[in-house]
């Protein structure tokens, strides 16, 4: 998918939702569970419920590496799933890779080709050579991690390099690498007061914001340091949304949950 593609469908939906599929069996409706693929039953319900409020699913990969080979093929059916039934949602797989060279390219095709992602969360840590293999795939995206959401992010990424916090360093070099045009960037909304520096070296980008509902993140915060001519954010929900309910309304209770988000941000693209 191309980022006008993204765009004109943010502009439709007047929604920059994106809602996590991080599914714990512990935690979905206990009826699931006698289903034969109760991950996907999940997904599915979730998916039919509140595709039209959202414009992107990020399923966490960690959470179907976790049940085995049977996580892997829920996640491939679920992929499979958005991919032909919502073929215009933008899909994002929260792998967090990036490896040498040779291995990068492996992870880019496992995501991009055998289960046809639109995008993936790579980590920068080894640096360009690392995160190249990623960009060469034509309209696919690389989700940089860049200021996490989460408390470890002050032990290195807000560290001074060489006169500049680490953070900053990883999106200012980023920008010399080959396609990077390919890439996006995660920004915890627990950070929001980092965005207008963060907007000030990546002034046009979209960000993956992920930490609204069950970490406290606040989207008006967000939104107000963050937001672009073309919007530029995806402010991801997890938790908030797919387990607002643990009975048979499960479905309904996301829906709501997503609505709500939906039109907040409705309010927000007509201001
Ligand atoms: O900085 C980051 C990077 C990734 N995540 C992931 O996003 C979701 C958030 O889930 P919630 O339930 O809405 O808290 C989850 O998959 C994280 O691993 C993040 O939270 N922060």
């Amino acid at each position: 998918m191309t980022t006008n593609q993204l765009v004109q469908q943010i502009k439709q939906k007047k929604s920059f939702l994106c809602i996590g599929l991080d599914v714990d069996l512990n935690k979905i409706p206990q009826h699931l569970l006698k289903e034969e693929d109760p991950i996907f039953a999940f997904n599915k319900a979730i998916i039919d419920a509140t595709h039209h409020l959202c414009v992107a699913y990020k399923p966490n990969t960690a959470f179907y590496e976790a049940y085995g080979i049977k996580g892997w093929k829920a996640l491939g059916k679920t992929i499979t799933y958005l991919n032909e039934k919502h073929p215009e949602i933008f899909t994002i797989a929260d792998a967090k890779r990036g490896d040498i060279g040779n291995t990068s390219t492996m992870y880019a095709k496992a995501f991009f080709e055998d289960l046809a992602f639109d995008s993936v969360t790579v980590a920068p840590y080894m640096g360009k050579d690392s995160v190249e293999p990623f960009l060469a795939f034509k309209d696919k995206h690389t989700i940089m991690l860049a200021l996490t959401s989460n408390q470890g992010a002050f032990d290195f990424q807000t560290k001074t390099v060489e006169g500049r916090e680490l953070y900053k360093q990883v999106l200012e070099t980023s920008k010399s690498w080959k396609n990077s045009k390919n890439l996006m960037y995660v920004v915890g909304a627990t950070k929001a007061e980092y965005l207008a520096d963060i907007r000030a070296i990546i002034p046009d980008g979209f960000l993956l914001v992920p930490g609204v509902g069950a970490q406290g993140g606040n989207l008006q915060d967000v939104c107000k340091y963050g937001m672009t001519d073309a919007v530029g954010l995806l402010i991801n929900s997890s938790r908030g949304i797919i387990y607002a309910s643990k009975n048979t309304d499960f479905a309904e209770a996301a829906a709501k949950k997503s609505e709500a988000l939906q039109k907040e941000m409705e309010l927000i693209l007509n201001q």
